[in-house]
């Protein structure tokens, strides 16, 4: 079980929040975002969320030839250069936020040895098995990849971090990613499966059958998460499940996305009990394996944009709502300050 954040620290921003000069609760979700804060930080007020940091894992995936998502896998690749090069959506937001980004080839099937040798420097494999017909990864690479992520984690907490962001990149992940969240919690590919990218109501279908077939395939052995991963993850959400699970082992928070953050958190969860505690929900997105995961983990989300992008977007569009919670509990007066009759 890994350590809860501060209880004393949480009852102490609940307290300076019912005292802020404003009628009780009057700043709504923004209370609990700040009091989750600073019992990350143990302390209250919490301090300025001024050192964010975002990754971005990105793969391949064996299920991108079997017709799951609107685009073809080699815009992966494309999208970890575009990335490196500062044209992707979440380079635009991280930059007008102050965040530091890296993205990280961890599987695509793609050399991008030509982009340095930083994006490369967490390789594990070219692609992962197609899940409705193989694993995905041996339990020997999912156990790598957990010590990459943890390796990935305490990297960016040792260039000081106060929060950290975890995105992905990577034609065809919303089917593992359904699929570990359909196992996780014991739900049928109807409740999880969504149109990703965008497919089309025949594609849908397709896709509801590669995550029914990879379930079945996969059978009893998902019940344990090494295991789960093997069986219908990839190297890019191992890689997630060891950033989470080691980023909440160190005491440090962690702003979700959307579908695979999520389905990497249900797994963290089963793999270190009590990371969910180290993590708030960004966004909510269209993806109604996402939005299982919130309810089934507790977690109510920052905005809600109808984003389906990936990368990080969704927790960088959070990111200035969960800053401004911090500076509302640090700098409002208090109500018992104010000078009566004004
Ligand atoms: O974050 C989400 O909830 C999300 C929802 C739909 C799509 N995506 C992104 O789109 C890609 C996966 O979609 P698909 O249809 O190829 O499985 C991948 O690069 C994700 O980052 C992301
Ligand atoms: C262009 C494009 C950009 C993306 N970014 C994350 N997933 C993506 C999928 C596509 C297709």
């Amino acid at each position: 079980m890994i350590a809860p954040p501060s209880a004393a620290a949480a009852r102490a921003a609940r307290e300076r929040s019912d005292a802020l000069a404003k009628p009780l609760g009057a700043l709504g979700r923004l209370e609990d975002a700040a009091a989750w804060v600073a019992a990350c930080q143990g302390t209250c007020p919490p301090r300025p969320l001024e050192r964010v940091r975002l990754t971005v894992l990105a793969g391949d995936h064996g299920v991108s030839h079997a017709g799951v998502s609107a685009y073809p896998r080699e815009v992966t690749g494309a999208m970890v250069a575009a990335m490196a090069g500062g044209g992707s959506g979440a380079n635009v937001l991280a930059r007008q936020h102050g965040v530091a980004m890296q993205v990280l080839d961890i599987a695509v099937d793609a050399d991008l040895g030509g982009l340095g040798p930083a994006v490369g420097r967490h390789r594990l494999r070219r692609s992962s098995g197609s899940i409705d017909t193989e694993d995905a990864l041996r339990a020997d690479e999912v156990r790598t990849a957990l010590d990459a992520g943890a390796a990935i984690a305490a990297e960016e907490i040792a260039a000081g971090a106060d929060l950290l962001l975890l995105g992905d990149l990577g034609i065809g992940n919303t089917t593992p990613a359904a699929a570990l969240v359909a196992a996780t919690f014991g739900v049928g590919a109807d409740a999880v499966v969504g149109r990703g990218t965008g497919v089309d109501d025949a594609a849908l279908a397709h896709k509801t059958e590669v995550v029914a077939t990879a379930l079945a395939r996969a059978g009893a052995r998902v019940d344990d998460p090494v295991q789960r991963l093997a069986a219908l993850g990839s190297a890019d959400l191992a890689v997630g499940v060891g950033f989470l699970c080691a980023a909440a082992r160190a005491g440090v928070p962690v702003l979700l996305d959307g579908i695979v953050s999520l389905a990497e958190l249900a797994v963290a969860e089963d793999l270190e009990p009590g990371v969910v505690a180290w993590c708030a929900a960004g966004h909510r997105s269209t993806e109604p394996a996402q939005q299982l995961a919130l309810d089934k983990l507790g977690l109510e989300p920052l905005v809600d944009l109808g984003l389906r992008l990936g990368e990080g977007t969704g927790a960088l569009t959070a990111l200035p709502v969960l800053r401004s919670a911090v500076l509302l509990l640090r700098e409002m007066a208090l109500l018992a300050d104010l000078a009566p009759g004004g």
